[in-house]
């Protein structure tokens, strides 16, 4: 059985980025860049006003109370077109140019209008309330790395670079068959001895939180010729995923009839739980993940081996979520010689501490406390007996990393 982390090394080399598309900012969320994002503007463009108030000459407001003679007025989106002289202020609003010669503004607030006259009550050093040219960025900086996937906030930042197309890889159409005599979609008529499907709706999920593209070939029965047809459908896709129909049963049919359509197998069996029956393989150009059908399995391994490979297709930077770490809030026993990923919930403590308490019951058919969990809890191959209060390594599925 291969180790879970040469598994995912393998999978990982047979992804690579995925060609640029151009894309407008508008819909770029959740895109990853291509290329770094300069920008084509000065942010400001020149000083301008924090404030509503009188834009003067710090020296002249040196000692307060002053009354200087009001020359004009410059709302947002106007200018004063002359320079202002010793003992005169303008009239300013919140993003307003600075005059030439004012280096300040004082709030009006701290001063008293009277016709075209204005006492300032209050004086403000040079560079009060002006935010200088440049102060956010300047025209040609990089805003945003090529690898990163943008969140509100960077589409924001884009636009504000004056950058109304950006581009962005393509996003990994990714094809998804279910398989199974004995699973149904929901809301179809159930038979006795029927299951409702789950796994193609939860990893179809899946590949879009990821940023993919999921494309859903449907539930393939427990029968080779039509597995088989169902199977070509993935052609063209960057990544087959199958699910069920990977373990050693005489209905286990989907890698002989991967095989039977021309795929290449890679490895079978990982030393992983839940996973154990993980397959990968190539049928042509796209690489196929062949998961377990038990539904807690499935979507555990595509978190810790289809992620990464969207991740990289993407041009995400790092495809491998760094490893986070907290405390045990039970004890475990000792592990055996395959990987465990554990349900858990995560709390934090009274001091601060990131706690993961693992759910008493694992089964990988438990949807309930899949759906329930914050992180899986990483349990090395022979790790011994661990107590409450003892670090383990974790894989958040939210709070700063992807919510999946
Ligand atoms: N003799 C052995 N039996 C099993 C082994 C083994 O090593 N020796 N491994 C077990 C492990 S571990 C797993 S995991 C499962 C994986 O089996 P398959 O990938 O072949 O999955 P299926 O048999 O098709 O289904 C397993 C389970 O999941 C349910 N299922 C399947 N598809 C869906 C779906 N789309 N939605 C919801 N639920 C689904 C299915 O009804 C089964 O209950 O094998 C063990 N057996
Ligand atoms: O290893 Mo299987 O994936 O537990 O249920």
């Amino acid at each position: 059985m291969q180790p879970v982390e040469d598994a995912r090394a393998r999978i990982l080399a047979a992804f690579a980025p995925l060609p640029a598309e151009t894309v407008n900012v508008a819909e770029a969320l959740g895109r990853v860049l291509a290329e770094d994002l300069t920008s084509r503007v000065t942010q400001p463009p020149k000083n301008l006003s924090a404030m509503d108030g009188y834009a003067v000459r710090a020296a002249d407001v040196a000692e307060a109370p002053v009354t200087l003679r009001v020359v004009g007025d410059v709302p947002a989106g106007s200018h004063y077109p002359g320079a202002l002289d010793v003992g005169e202020a303008v009239r300013i609003f919140t993003g307003g140019p600075l005059p030439a010669g004012a280096d300040t503004i004082v709030i009006q607030e701290n001063a008293t209008r009277d016709d075209d006259r204005v006492t300032i009550h209050q004086g403000a050093a040079a560079g009060t309330y002006v935010r200088p040219a440049g102060l956010d960025f300047t025209a040609g900086q990089i805003g945003i790395c090529a690898g990163r996937r943008l969140t509100s906030r960077d589409v924001g930042l884009a636009a504000a670079m004056n950058r109304p197309w950006l581009r962005v890889h393509r996003r990994p159409r990714v094809a998804i068959l279910a398989t199974g005599d004995e699973i149904v979609l929901p809301g179809d008529p159930l038979m006795e001895n029927q299951i409702v499907s789950s796994n193609g709706f939860a990893l179809a999920a899946f590949v879009q939180a990821c940023g993919g593209e999921p494309l859903h070939l449907g539930i393939a029965p427990d029968d080779a010729a039509a597995l088989g047809d169902m199977i070509d459908g993935a052609r063209g896709s960057d990544m087959l995923l199958t699910s069920g129909g990977a373990s050693v049963g005489q209905h286990d049919l989907v890698q002989d009839v991967l095989r039977r359509n021309g795929a290449e197998i890679d490895f079978w069996k990982i030393a992983m739980r839940p996973g154990k029956p993980l397959m990968f393989g190539r049928l042509g150009n796209t690489p196929v993940v062949g998961l377990p059908g038990n539904p807690v399995s499935s979507l555990v391994c595509a978190a810790i081996f289809a992620r990464p490979a969207i991740a990289r297709m993407l041009g995400q930077e790092s495809p491998v979520p760094e490893s986070a770490r907290a405390v045990l809030g039970c004890d475990l026993p000792a592990n055996d010689r395959r990987q465990d990923y554990l349900r858990a919930r995560l709390e934090t403590d009274g001091n601060g501490k990131q706690v993961a308490t693992p759910f008493n019951k694992q089964d990988s058919s438990m949807l309930t406390r899949m759906a329930r969990a914050d992180c899986l809890v990483v349990r090395p191959p022979e790790a011994p007996p661990a107590k409450a209060g003892d670090a383990v390594e974790i894989v958040p599925f939210g709070g700063g990393h992807l919510e999946i």
